[in-house]
């Protein structure tokens, strides 16, 4: 009776307080499945690759406006004239070239033999005019278009950029004041403008910066005396060779004319302004013992040791030394009124209304780019602040050339793409010579200073941003300064006497 009552209690308790058997059997068949997918789940994470972020840079908004049936330039040679935001455009050519593999006609220093003219035996790995062998072309140096013809194939696009030499005076002024000895002379810019006379000699070496610095660059004559017959030739020079000229005060329309001539993705237009200098000057203390302000030094530019900072150069300008600046850059001033007229009749020729969109979308890119890549904003800063010292930017003056700092934690993909855009030209540069050449690099990484050396790292010519703290400057060539300045010019690059002139030693044989 009692093991009866029990048994009615236990079969209540299971089938009808705790359910049916079957429901128990169904609830343990769940938790098993939910377990083993739990595993699975597990293994497979931990077998294969998460799948990556979406990119930025993958975004459909990369290509941009649609170019019609076109194919993508690539044999490139863009003149890099000197102050007119062409470190920003070459940032976008490097950029370019490396992603698809191009090869690029790279100097062995840092200019293709700048300021004497182009020779393509300055170019590294160059085997002959017949050699056809390099897709991009765009390192400062001195046009000589016969000389860059052996190393350019036929079909290359040429195009350059200009800048308002006033606008351009005061950028020389600022990052080769103590340089050009014209400039070293002035107490400012204003000074400088009112008698430029009183401090220029043509004769003496770097003073090409401080006069019709577009017109030398594109090979000629700085030092004419105006004409407009000249200038008229000059300029016919110019527009027979470069089917584009871009203006540095309309970037970004600039950008889109360039765009729609090479055929590219938005994307490969879309940059930071590199080499900006700091427009109102902070305190000097920041000069200080980092490796850029010790290649500053090296150049003969900035502090040097035991003296006092210098003040930063006075910049301002009269109306009136405005006017004067534009007259003694009056061949530039030809070429930048002239250039600019082409400039908009190509805008003319695009649309108004099409490049209005085009600008607009570049502009919002650029601002997608800088919140994915950039930190604080994309605000530009200081280069001891740039915690990477490998990114900071080359120091020239008592100016501050900005730089850029990256997002901290981006994954690679994202992080490469985003250090393309800010890596300074500099470094940028050694970076493809050591894929181009990755022996080469090897040798010269150890190879004692001699005159293949050229650059504003220009010491010894080992690569600019390989060098730590202790292997720059100075110390590279176990010279002082002072002495290490006699006899090389402001980059590092060797000088010897001819005559009464300074010029390149490794010029001085090859060229008459
Ligand atoms: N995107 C864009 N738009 C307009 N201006 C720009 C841009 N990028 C760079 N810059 C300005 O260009 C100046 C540096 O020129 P470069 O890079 O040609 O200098 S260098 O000759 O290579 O040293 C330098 O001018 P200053 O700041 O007046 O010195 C830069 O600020």
């Amino acid at each position: 009776m009692f093991f009866r009552r029990r048994a009615r209690m236990l079969r209540w308790l299971v089938c009808g307080r705790l359910g049916p058997v079957w429901m128990w059997k169904a609830l343990l068949l769940f938790v098993a499945i939910a377990f083993a997918g739990q595993l699975l789940g597990v293994i497979f994470n931990k077998s294969s690759v998460p799948p990556a972020p979406r990119s930025v840079f993958s975004s459909p908004d990369a290509q941009g406006p649609p170019l019609g049936a076109c194919r993508p330039h690539t044999h490139i040679m863009f003149l890099k004239t000197h102050k007119t935001a062409s470190s920003t455009v070459l940032n976008l050519l490097y950029r370019f070239g490396e992603e698809r593999r191009l090869r690029f006609a790279l100097p062995p220093g840092y200019q293709l033999g700048y300021p004497l003219p182009f020779n393509a035996h300055r170019v590294k790995g160059y085997r002959g005019p017949r050699a056809v062998e390099f897709h991009i072309l765009g390192n400062h140096m001195r046009f000589n278009k016969l000389e860059v013809e052996k190393v350019m194939p036929a079909d290359t696009f040429y195009f350059s950029i200009i800048r308002d030499p006033v606008a351009l005076a005061e950028s020389s002024f600022a990052y080769y004041k103590e340089v050009a000895p014209a400039f070293r002379k002035a107490k400012g810019l204003g000074d400088f403008a009112e008698d430029p006379h009183k401090y220029y000699d043509p004769r003496l070496r770097n003073n090409h910066y401080a006069r019709n610095l577009l017109w030398f660059d594109f090979g000629l004559d700085h030092n004419a005396n105006f004409s407009a017959a000249l200038a008229q030739r000059g300029e016919a020079m110019i527009r027979q060779t470069f089917k584009l000229i871009l203006v540095s005060e309309y970037f970004d329309e600039s950008m889109i004319l360039l765009r729609h001539a090479l055929c590219w993705p938005l994307d490969a237009v879309v940059s930071f302004s590199l080499n900006a200098r700091q427009q109102k000057p902070g305190g000097l203390g920041a000069i200080g013992g980092s490796w850029v302000d010790k290649a500053a030094a090296v150049a003969g530019v900035g502090v040097r040791a035991g003296r006092q900072a210098k003040a930063p150069p006075d910049l301002s300008l009269t109306a009136d030394q405005r006017e004067k600046l534009r007259q003694w850059n009056a061949l530039d001033w030809h070429i930048y009124k002239a250039f600019n007229r082409t400039f908009w009749k190509e805008v003319d020729r695009f649309g108004h209304a099409q490049m209005a969109r085009e600008v607009a979308l570049l502009r919002l890119r650029r601002d997608d780019l800088a919140r994915a890549c950039l930190r604080d904003g994309g605000k530009p800063v200081e280069a001891h602040r740039i915690r990477d010292k490998t990114i900071r930017p080359f120091q020239s003056g008592l100016v501050k050339i900005l730089g850029y700092e990256l997002h901290p934690g981006l994954d690679n993909a994202t992080r490469a793409a985003c250090l393309r855009m800010i890596r300074p030209e500099i470094q940028y540069k050694d970076v493809l010579d050591s894929k181009q050449f990755p022996r080469a690099q090897s040798v010269q990484g150890q190879a004692p200073p001699g005159p293949q050396s050229q650059g504003p790292a220009g010491v010894g010519g080992a690569p600019f941003f390989r060098q730590g703290p202790s292997r720059t400057g100075d110390k590279a060539v176990g010279r002082t300064v002072e002495e290490g300045d006699r006899d090389r010019d402001w980059d590092g690059s060797r000088l010897m006497r001819s005559n009464q002139t300074l010029v390149r030693a490794q010029e001085a044989g090859r060229l008459r």
